[in-house]
């Protein structure tokens, strides 16, 4: 398959590496020539650090990176494309600008993709002259690791389409879900769930920050807590996306003070170095100090946040 992935940043030079390691071949556009150039490297890197482990084969990590072809000129880029996937900043705006755009330039098999992780795909569409050719596909960050793909189905997308974005999810050896297009489709309506949920017994005192995550980890086999996942992912990331289901879905995903009040004070986890625990050297050493039962055993000794 010609795959078109537009943007170079952290998903789309991800989806051009799981693309091209499958066999397909790659054009990676992003609109500057620097842009293209730092995500063909960090696929390099990727690939390198794969090979080092013992992952990739070096001869696969060559292959792949043959594969793939960097472009700064769209008409040149989705020409002759099976299928092009967009990978630009999460703004409904320009993501309605780019489809269109693309749609004028891909020939008329082309399926087209988006891979928002919470704007209305139907609304996104909208911009194009034929709806049907577009879906959404959402990868995981980072994309060759997460098994992943929640293939949204928006109001108008075809069976044809939907069949293409099928078929290349099981070639990239990843598990696809279809979910119809509704706000935060399967995978962030509930993990957010859980996680607002984790934030007010924490803002009610019922259990320490560590003990928390314990319980989701240790009794319900959650390879992380919510508190903690909450710290990776960015506690402003999460505000955004309540802010967004509140307005959707309802007073049932209404953002908590805690997060507020960390939010407004730049403790946005993990990228700051403080959230619901304290980051040293990417590793959650011990829970923040206002963490409800920070001096208690558990969440004291930092072996708590290390689970
Ligand atoms: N980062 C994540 O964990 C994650 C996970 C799932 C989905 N997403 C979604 O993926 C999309 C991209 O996120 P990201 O984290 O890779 O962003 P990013 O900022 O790392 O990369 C976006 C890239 O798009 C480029 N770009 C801007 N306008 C463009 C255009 N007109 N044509 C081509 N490229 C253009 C930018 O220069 C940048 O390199 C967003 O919709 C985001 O919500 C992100």
């Amino acid at each position: 398959m010609r795959v078109t992935v537009l943007g170079a940043g952290t998903m789309g030079a991800g989806i051009a590496q799981a693309a091209a390691t499958a066999g397909h071949d790659v054009a990676l556009r992003d609109v500057e020539e620097s842009y293209v150039e730092d995500g063909l490297a960090r696929i390099d890197d990727t690939l390198s650090e794969g090979v080092d482990r013992g992952k990739v084969e070096p001869a696969e990590r060559a292959a792949a990176l043959d594969r793939i072809t960097g472009a700064t000129d769209l008409a040149r880029a989705a020409d002759g494309a099976d299928l092009v996937i967009e990978a630009v900043p999460e703004d409904l705006d320009l993501k309605r600008e780019v489809l269109g755009e693309t749609e004028a330039h891909a020939g008329d098999r082309a399926v087209l993709a988006s891979n928002t992780s919470a704007l209305s795909v139907t609304e996104l569409a909208s911009a194009l002259d034929r709806p049907e050719r577009l879906l959404g596909l959402h990868f995981f960050n980072p994309v060759h690791l997460m098994g992943l793909v929640e293939v949204v189905v928006a109001e108008r997308t075809d069976e044809a389409t939907l069949e293409t974005a099928r078929s290349f999810v099981e070639s990239l050896g990843k598990t696809a879900v279809e979910v119809r297009d509704s706000p935060g489709f399967a995978s962030s309506r509930l993990g957010v769930a859980l996680g607002v949920e984790a934030i007010r017994m924490y803002e009610q005192g019922v259990a320490s920050a560590a003990d928390i995550d314990a319980a989701m980890e240790l009794g319900y086999n959650h390879p992380m807590g919510p508190l903690q996942l909450t710290d990776v992912i960015g506690l402003d990331v999460r505000l955004d996306v309540l802010e967004y289901l509140r307005e959707e879905l309802g007073e049932r995903f209404r953002p908590p003070q805690a997060l507020k009040r960390k939010v407004r004070a730049g403790k946005l986890g993990k990228k700051t170095g403080e959230g619901f625990y304290v980051w040293e050297d990417g590793e959650a050493v011990r829970p923040a100090d206002d963490s409800v039962g920070g001096s208690g055993a558990t969440a004291g000794d930092g072996s708590g946040a290390a689970r």
